[in-house]
């Protein structure tokens, strides 16, 4: 393999986006868009950080590297366009296994209408998979942490804390399917997400590192406080019973599942619930929003007992303790 046949071997044969002028071929690719605003994000993922070869086959890899993208386009409410993929690769990986990390990213991007337009490949030590994604929303309806109001119901999409235990169950030989699939390929929340630009105000953020990181993101952007009853955080039976010592931790800081939460107005509460509906998104009430001082705090309630919820999920580039 070199690097030209190996970029002829993924080169897409045809487009779907309409907006597209110039994709994979020349030294950048062009689209346009008057109508709408753009939304981009990049991710990075790297061997031993994210994955290893043995909780990742070279699909999975793929499929999760574009996920964790198009959770960001969805935790600003808007629609999947376009992507561009960089990679570093070790000499010891094959164009056949790379061919699997496209075909991951191919299956979800093929699912929302996405076009591959670019990227770079490069040697290195450690195979790394960086994509730049482009989204479109109706103009000024990206949702922001920022937007949450006193008063506000929080929301959560789906269930909290399968990544990690699927991680577990992975690394331990737990056979669940259903858990190692949500961390292998777990399903951004796209379709729920699009349709929330008919809202007049949304906050919202996506669980990459844990709720009590990304509650905590959304109370310092709106400087206001969130109370979250931990009995209303959704989390799968399994977990409790195959983890009953862990679970808590894991659906507050476990990871990766690449869920929303979010706050909205009591008054469009039940259209939210409509809208998740019509997207087949599981959605439900886990606290509400009140004033703060100055900073915005998070504050949880668990068996009749208030502790305040600081940050505690995957945090990069932390200072070694000795
Ligand atoms: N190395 C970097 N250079 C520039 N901007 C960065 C860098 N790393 C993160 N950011 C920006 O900081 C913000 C928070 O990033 P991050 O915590 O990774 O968000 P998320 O958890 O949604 O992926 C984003 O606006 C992101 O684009
Ligand atoms: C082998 C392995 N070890 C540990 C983890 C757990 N883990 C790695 S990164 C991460 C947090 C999410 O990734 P990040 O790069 O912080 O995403 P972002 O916040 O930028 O969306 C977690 C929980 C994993 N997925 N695989
Ligand atoms: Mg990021
Ligand atoms: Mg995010
Ligand atoms: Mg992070």
């Amino acid at each position: 393999m070199d690097e030209f046949s190996f970029i002829d071997s993924i080169r897409p044969s045809a487009y779907l986006q309409p907006s597209l002028i110039k994709g994979v071929s020349d030294d950048a690719a062009v689209f346009r868009q008057p109508s709408e605003d753009i939304v981009t994000a990049v991710d990075t993922m790297v061997e031993d950080v994210h994955f290893s070869r043995e909780t990742m086959q070279p699909y999975h890899i793929g499929y999760r590297a574009l996920a964790a993208n198009l959770s960001d386009l969805a935790a600003m409410g808007s629609t999947p366009a376009f992507y561009l993929v960089s990679l570093v690769v070790p000499s010891d990986w094959t164009q056949e296994e790379l061919g699997e990390v496209y075909r991951g990213m191919r299956s979800l991007a093929s699912e929302y209408h996405m076009d591959l337009i670019g990227g770079d490949t490069v040697s290195g030590k450690q195979l790394c998979v960086s994509i730049t994604v482009f989204g479109y929303v109706v103009k000024d309806k990206a949702r922001y942490r920022s937007a949450a109001q006193s008063g506000d119901i929080v929301f959560a999409t789906g269930t909290l804390g399968d990544a990690r235990a699927g991680l577990e169950c992975i690394l331990n030989g737990v056979n669940d399917p259903y858990l190692i699939q949500r961390h292998r390929t777990p399903d951004p929340r796209i379709n729920f997400a699009k349709r929330l630009s008919s809202f007049s105000r949304v906050a919202l953020n996506d669980v990459s590192d844990g709720i009590a990181n990304e509650a905590n993101e959304i109370a310092e952007a709106s400087k206001v406080e969130l109370h979250l009853n931990f009995e209303q955080i959704p989390y799968t039976s399994q977990i409790s019973e195959l983890f009953p010592s862990r679970y808590e931790d894991w659906v507050l800081s476990g990871g990766e599942d690449f869920e929303l939460i979010g706050t909205v107005s009591e008054k469009e509460w039940p259209h939210i619930v409509e809208v998740a509906k019509q997207a087949n998104t599981p959605v439900v009430e886990i606290g509400r929003v009140k004033e703060s001082g100055q900073n915005g705090a998070v504050y949880l309630y668990k068996e009749g007992k208030r502790s305040i919820l600081n940050k505690s999920g995957y945090t990069h580039l932390q200072e070694e303790r000795d």
